[in-house]
């Protein structure tokens, strides 16, 4: 199934916007796990099947795997999820950008690699860089618009003749890059009235919200100001709040919490 048409499914059949961020820092598992020689598949995977059933999406984030030469268990992590919890989608955060010739062996390591259903990526180098992606119309295509982090305004909020590049960025991405239906943008939660100029902008395209909890991001602003009509349109995503609510053996129980409870402000924030 397209990645958008699961995300659909997961919005309006399950009821969440909650996507859970698969960071692992291995100085943060709890003990029992921290020296095991699969910590990082073990920990990564209880976290999933805790979550599975509250949240819109995964999103691995590629560089926590191969800091720890652990990609391997990242492969392993992808294929756990389409298995064990087939109709969530698995964002595969990765963020690249690269010539044509080049970026048609990162949407290779994406969709055939590590079987993503979509890809965090920069559209930085242009239309060619992101088009062996654009044609995978079966798989979500997430450009970075209006980064979460402080000097995400460095560049993206230069003016481009009367307009922010970042919304310059929003336009071209609605407007000529969704041919096939399968973008998406990455708006932070640190900057909802931003993110209110981007829906502006894209109509019903999903946003992905990454900055929620470790970053402070208010939920009710991002629901406020990035909601479609009919109360979803938005992955709102966070990591280190929901891995590591707990430090015991029953982390899992307490990322089960703290993801249920991320999802049911969300929904008592009035969404739909
Ligand atoms: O593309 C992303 O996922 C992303 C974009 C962005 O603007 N800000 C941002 O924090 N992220 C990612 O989202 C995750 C945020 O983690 P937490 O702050 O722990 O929830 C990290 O994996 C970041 O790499």
């Amino acid at each position: 199934m397209r990645f958008q048409d699961t995300l659909q499914r997961r919005w309006h059949e399950h009821g969440t916007l909650v996507c859970v961020g698969l960071d692992p820092e291995p100085t943060r598992f709890p003990s029992h796990l921290r020296d095991t020689p699969d910590a990082v598949f073990d920990f990564c995977s209880a976290i999933v099947d805790a979550t599975a059933d509250l949240v819109c999406a995964f999103k691995p984030q590629i560089a926590h795997f191969a800091a720890l030469r652990a990609e391997d268990a990242l492969e392993r992590l992808i294929a756990h999820i389409h298995a064990k919890h087939p109709g969530v989608p698995v964002i595969l955060d990765a963020k690249r950008g690269d010539i044509g010739s080049t970026a048609q062996h990162y949407a290779t390591e994406a969709f055939e690699r590590y079987r993503a259903d979509a890809v965090t990526l920069n559209p930085y180098l242009g239309r060619d860089s992101i088009q062996p992606f654009l044609e995978r119309a079966d798989k979500g295509v997430i450009l970075l618009c209006r980064t979460s982090n402080p000097g995400g305004a460095d560049f993206q909020a230069l003016d481009c003749g009367g307009t922010p590049l970042y919304l310059r960025v929003a336009e071209t991405v609605a407007r000529d890059w969704n041919a096939n239906g399968n973008c998406a943008l990455v708006t932070g939660a640190t900057w909802p009235e931003e993110l209110g100029k981007v829906r502006a902008v894209v109509g019903e395209m999903p946003l992905l919200v990454p900055g929620i909890g470790a970053q402070g991001g208010d939920v009710e602003a991002v629901l406020k100001h990035g909601c479609t009509a009919d109360g979803n349109g938005l992955l709102i995503s966070s990591s280190r709040a929901i891995l590591y609510a707990g430090r015991g053996e029953d982390f899992a129980a307490a990322a089960r919490a703290a993801a249920s409870e991320l999802r049911d402000t969300i929904n008592r924030c009035g969404r739909g």
